[in-house]
């Protein structure tokens, strides 16, 4: 099963179509599920004895959205000249194969194909992205790439090429691959650099008032250098505050419960994250099964448990996390903001604190106390801190560094916790080790060196 995007599904007289949807005995991760619902939903209205659950008859849709909000279907992209910002509209002048030349195929998805371009002005490298006529959501994909330019963690698009039968997007290129082929032998550390780097992104695009809906590591995309950058806004819609959307839309083993329910906020953003950090510190996604119906009740019902199996090597402070994260009741689950100030991502992300602590037991300085010492006068936790205080770091390898680092920790959050009381608890970190690497379909030509685990 293919996901699909608005417009683009094929009738359901087909029968093998049908009976593929309602199978669904071998799908993978980043299926999307609104191609799914629709597909089912004409499935359901061509079948009498309705065995198509009702659940799954939502079509994405979200209440416009001032000025910038989409063209109606069936508009073509010169309609929406106004949303175009002025270096796109220059692409379009021209054909596309005057201004670049096509190099080869980076990487496929569901909706397109994705070829480097060289400028024949500059000779600088872009990704060309090539979307088929008839994908309505093309429009609302440029629309709110345009919205997000600008920002460093999400892909640049800088021109749309116009064809009698398909769109061309020239995309700053990512030359780093995918996230999701490089985040196995990372340290908790460095999953804390990358997902606050992700979550800045989603803050961001929330803050613009987008939902992403579509978040998982193949999604995210590395720079030469190691940065993430947040691409493929194919599901994304525009949502001012307050509102609510409807309608299936995502990747089945990352959407909450609440898209099930199809009434639902940017807040499924920070539960897809969660999913993603979830895979990310235990190597395996939270929710499985064989169906898609399995999936979606797992996801409605499986009780998380972070005290057993791989979860014992995995810091508290991450698990207390993922655990806020990967909160069923939207209105409890925390916010991408309060995700960025939850004390695993400061400890791990701020490694001015981190050096102060380490130099503080190699000299003995003057002056105000480094904050380990700070927090030891506090009478926190004092094993791990005198565990901390004997060890030598610096000869240390990676792991051995981080266990090392992790009394610290423990008592940096349990510090933390105590000085802003409206925190929560925080509690003990370190590192888990051989995260396998997870499922994909669609892998990309771009040499996979590691950049994710270089940039830090
Ligand atoms: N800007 C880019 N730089 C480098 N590679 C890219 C870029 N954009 C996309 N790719 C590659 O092309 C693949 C498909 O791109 P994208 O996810 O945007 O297409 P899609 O058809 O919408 O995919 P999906 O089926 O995941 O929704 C990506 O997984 C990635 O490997």
């Amino acid at each position: 099963m293919r996901k699909k995007r608005k417009g683009s599904e094929t009738e359901c007289s087909e029968e093998s179509s049908c009976a593929a949807a309602s199978r669904t005995t071998n799908f993978r991760s980043h299926f999307s599920l609104e191609g799914y619902a629709r597909l089912k939903k004409r499935c359901k209205e061509n079948d009498s004895v309705g065995s198509f659950k009702r659940r799954l008859a939502g079509v994405a849709t979200a209440p416009p959205c001032g000025a910038s909000s989409l063209v109606s279907s069936g508009r073509g992209l010169r309609r929406k000249i106004g949303c175009i910002d002025v270096s796109t509209q220059t692409g379009r002048k021209n054909k596309i194969d005057d201004d670049y030349v096509f190099g080869p195929s980076i990487g496929k998805g569901n909706f397109g194909s994705v070829r480097i371009c060289r400028s024949r002005n500059n000779g600088m490298d872009f990704a060309c992205k090539t979307l088929k006529k008839g994908e309505e959501t093309v429009h609302r994909e440029v629309e709110i790439m345009q919205h997000l330019s600008g920002h460093p963690l999400v892909v640049t698009l800088h021109a749309v090429y116009e064809e009698s039968d398909c769109f061309h997007l020239v995309m700053e290129l990512c030359s780093g691959g995918r996230l999701v082929d490089q985040m196995v032998k990372c340290s908790e550390q460095r999953a804390a650099n990358v997902f606050k780097e992700l979550m800045l992104v989603i803050s961001y695009c929330h803050e613009m008032g987008v939902v992403h809906r579509d978040v998982k590591p193949e999604n995210i995309l590395l720079t030469g250098g190691g940065k993430i950058q947040l691409a493929d806004f194919g599901l994304a819609m525009r949502i001012a505050k307050g509102q609510t959307l409807s309608g299936l839309a995502g990747s089945p083993a990352y959407v909450t419960p609440e898209v099930i329910s199809e009434n639902y906020s940017e807040k499924v953003d920070v539960w897809s994250a969660g999913v993603l950090l979830y895979a990310l510190l235990s190597g395996v996604l939270p929710f499985r099964g064989d169906s898609l119906d399995a999936i979606f009740e797992a996801i409605k019902k499986v009780k998380l448990d972070f005290n057993s199996g791989v979860w014992e090597s995995v810091s508290k402070p991450a698990r207390d996390l993922l655990s806020r994260m990967l909160t069923r009741d939207e209105s409890a689950r925390i916010t991408a903001d309060e995700v960025l100030r939850h004390p695993w991502i400061l400890f791990y992300t701020d490694m001015t604190l981190k050096t102060m602590c380490i130099k503080s037991k190699h000299k003995g300085q003057a002056g105000p106390p480094p904050p380990c010492l700070q927090i030891r006068s506090l009478n926190l936790n004092r094993t791990n801190i005198e565990k901390k205080t004997t060890s030598d770091s610096f000869s240390n390898t990676e792991e051995e560094e981080e266990e090392d680092e992790s009394g610290v920790v423990d008592a940096l959050v349990v510090a933390i916790s105590n000085v802003r009381i409206s925190e929560p608890k925080r509690i003990r970190v370190y590192s888990p080790t051989n995260i396998p690497p997870m499922e994909q379909q669609h892998s990309s030509n771009l040499t996979a060196t590691n950049t994710l685990c270089r940039a830090f």
